[in-house]
């Protein structure tokens, strides 16, 4: 910044224009003429309005050539938090969409994630995924990657080095696998899962951290959910894996675990459902195991492409979206906002007692409601003071984009408009992100 007379040399950036965020109170507040500082270490210090610029610029040491200011058409949201997306599965996304689940893993999934042995070709995928989902305004990522140790770290390495915010897990399986080149026994699961925290809290990476990561209750033994329940109590760490997605599971669960009350009761035996604990889907699960999700502070992962069943007044515990990547086809949570708004519209006409999710109410899962199923909500999410600055700055009518606005009089429409046509009623993509901050960091547009 130009002015060396400033009272506070803690301010890196100040941004002037319009904020859009979810509070607890709100699911969606336009903060029209606001201003947004960012300290050295990338983190939110006020927050206010255009016209208390005198009084912030004497309080925070800028001045107003320091500001940058935002184009009529743009403003900045948070970035969004992707809860559930399968790395590896990245590899064939949009294909292989034909089959139930245990008939998907076993035809198409399994082979492909066993490729993930070689680092080459790990490599190319997994920088592929970082570099795509950050593009399309993923800031923060909760990743599966495959068994593979060295792969599953080169995943946080790649998503280090590009300033994604992220949760790393290296899946973990030791039994009901049919595929001859993709299996781990229960001692190599233990102890390469050991190894893969150990080194990934090794390198120190800000942002990236491991997730215990067994991959559902069909594919581990009741002495692997117990081992793996214990490395995560005591290394502190989150957990992810898969609940309930479709009755031919549940019912191999009910087989598997005879001993077990419910699907969810097998996850809570071995240690698994904790506050920091994230399952994807939970299609299937009845009041009891709900209630269970509510005591332990677990939360469900929306996956958004498949269904909308969530009624989001149910207090049953915190909910965040997921692209699902590769059960879902795209990789970008705008896609997956849009497929929710969409599939909810439908369910409405089947059932008129079903209560059409709302735009504001997407948009909250896809940030605030997202780093809260993740526990990062401290860190991340809406803009809050304190918390890093994850952002996307989005230009409505950005030059080549996709969208037309017609219905604007001249070049001025109302915040409003401009979001429901970026977000949900008209085809905004990535070419409208023109920039994405992780922690205060510019990481789009890409420097290399
Ligand atoms: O959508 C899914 N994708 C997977 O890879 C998987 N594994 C278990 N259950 C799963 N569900
Ligand atoms: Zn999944």
């Amino acid at each position: 910044m130009a002015n060396s007379n400033r009272p506070t040399t803690d301010i890196r950036h100040v941004y002037r224009g319009t904020f859009v965020h979810s509070t607890q109170q709100a699911p969606l507040q336009i903060l029209e003429d606001a201003l947004l500082g960012v300290d050295t270490e990338g983190k939110i210090a006020f927050i206010g309005k255009g016209a208390e610029l005198d009084r912030l610029s004497k309080t925070f040491g800028f001045s107003p050539p320091d500001i940058t200011q935002l184009e009529q058409h743009e403003f900045f949201m948070p970035g969004m938090v992707d809860t559930h997306i399968h790395a590896s599965q990245y590899s064939y996304a949009g294909t292989a969409l034909d089959m139930p689940l245990l008939q998907w893993l076993n035809t198409y999934t399994f082979p492909v994630e066993s490729r993930f042995k070689d680092l080459g070709f790990a490599h190319r995928v997994y920088t592929q995924v970082v570099k795509r989902t950050l593009r399309n305004g993923t800031t923060t990522a909760c990743y599966f990657a495959t068994i593979h140790t060295d792969a599953s770290l080169l995943l946080g390495q790649i998503a280090n080095d590009f300033g994604q915010r992220a949760l790393v897990g290296k899946v973990c399986m030791d039994r009901n696998n049919s595929v001859k080149h993709y299996k781990e026994t229960n001692q190599e699961s233990q102890e390469e899962t050991c190894r893969f925290i150990a080194e990934l809290l090794g390198k120190k990476y800000p942002l990236v951290k491991p997730v215990v990561t067994p991959r559902f209750a069909p594919s581990c033994t009741g002495v692997l959910l117990g081992q793996l329940g214990e490395i995560a109590k005591n290394n502190n760490l989150h957990i992810q894996s898969h609940i309930s997605e479709n009755a031919e599971e549940v019912k191999l669960v009910n087989e598997l675990f005879p001993e077990s009350e419910s699907y969810t009761d097998v996850y809570h035996k071995y240690n698994l459902l904790t506050d920091k604990t994230v399952m994807a889907h939970g299609c299937y699960l009845s009041d009891e195991e709900l209630a269970l999700f509510r005591e332990t502070g677990a939360s469900l992962s929306h996956c958004l492409c498949l269904h909308v069943w969530i009624d989001l007044t149910h207090p049953v515990c915190v909910c965040g979206a997921a692209s699902d990547v590769a059960g879902g086809y795209s990789a970008s949570m705008l896609d997956a906002v849009r497929r929710a708004l969409d599939s909810s519209k439908v369910l409405t006409i089947q059932d008129p007692e079903h209560e059409t999710l709302s735009f504001e109410e997407v948009f909250r899962l896809a940030t605030l409601g997202g780093s809260q199923a993740l526990s990062l909500d401290d860190q991340t999410g809406n803009f809050e003071v304190g918390k890093d600055f994850d952002a996307l700055r989005v230009n409505v009518a950005a030059p080549g984009g996709p969208i037309d606005l017609i219905q604007c009089d001249g070049l001025k429409c109302a915040t409003q408009h401009l979001l429901y046509v970026y977000l949900s009623s008209l085809a905004g993509d990535d070419r409208n992100i023109v920039e994405v901050f992780v922690a205060g960091r510019k990481v789009v547009p890409f420097t290399e």
